[in-house]
């Protein structure tokens, strides 16, 4: 399998403290990694810095293949707070991120066909499902290399996030994209993903494939309570 985003000795933080350590991570092409782990772990300081919105304290993070179009070096962010333009509509939002020779806004209705009668309306005006669909929508258009979702279950029901993630195994299946996903919804989450790796105080506590993880919910426990595992 072709690396798609490998990543090693990588310390993340705030203003030189770090809040990450030692952090390491090698995903290929199509590969959904779910990052879990309790609050205030590390997970979005991990993925703001593999987008390169936050400066690395330490270490290397190096995305390979073909020169990405969106985002710095191919690699999109779906914030937690998804970050739409409220007062534009779906189509503008979705035409923002729009990158020549890119995938197209109809390419884009094909995972989510709901969008395609809101075109339209005020992304503000959208439900919290609908929302995070442009969300994810817009980051696709501009054809990411690695794909990273913050918490995209944040104020959503189960249901609606049962039907939104398996999109993202689409995604990866589809476009050879790497995708790291961190989720509270930890069940669905590993049923999406290929591999899991859980995150406490900063270190990594607990990584393997998402079906041996999904398999042992003791091993998970304690990896989550940073017990050695
Ligand atoms: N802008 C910031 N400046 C300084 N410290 C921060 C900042 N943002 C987050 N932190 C700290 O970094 C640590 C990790 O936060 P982070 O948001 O990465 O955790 P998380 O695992 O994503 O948590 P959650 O699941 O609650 O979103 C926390 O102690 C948090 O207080």
């Amino acid at each position: 399998m072709n690396t798609v985003l490998s990543c090693s000795s990588l310390t993340a933080g705030y203003a030189g403290n770090p809040v990450v350590r030692d952090f390491a991570l090698e995903l290929g092409e199509g590969e959904v990694l779910a990052l879990l782990g309790p609050n205030g772990a590390g997970k979005t300081t991990v993925l703001r810095t593999l987008a390169g919105l936050l400066p690395r304290i330490g270490g290397q993070s190096v995305v390979t293949g073909r020169p990405g179009r969106g985002g710095s070096r191919g690699v999109v962010l779906v914030p937690d707070h998804r970050a739409l333009f409220t007062t534009l509509t779906v189509g503008e939002n979705l035409l923002l991120g729009r990158r020549s020779g890119g995938p197209s806004v109809n390419d884009i209705l094909g995972y989510f066909p709901e969008l395609g009668k809101r075109l339209d309306v005020a992304a503000g005006k959208l439900s919290g499902g609908e929302q995070q669909m442009l969300a994810i929508g817009r980051a696709l258009i501009q054809r990411p290399r690695v794909l990273l979702i913050d918490e995209m279950s944040m104020g959503l029901a189960p249901v609606v996030v049962q039907a939104l993630l398996p999109v993202v195994r689409q995604v990866a299946d589809r476009t050879g994209a790497a995708v790291v996903l961190v989720e509270q919804h930890v069940r669905f989450a590993l049923s999406v993903a290929d591999r899991a790796m859980v995150l406490v105080h900063g270190r990594v506590s607990l990584s393997g494939r998402a079906c041996d993880l999904a398999a042992d919910p003791a091993l998970l426990e304690r990896a989550y309570l940073g017990e050695a595992v």
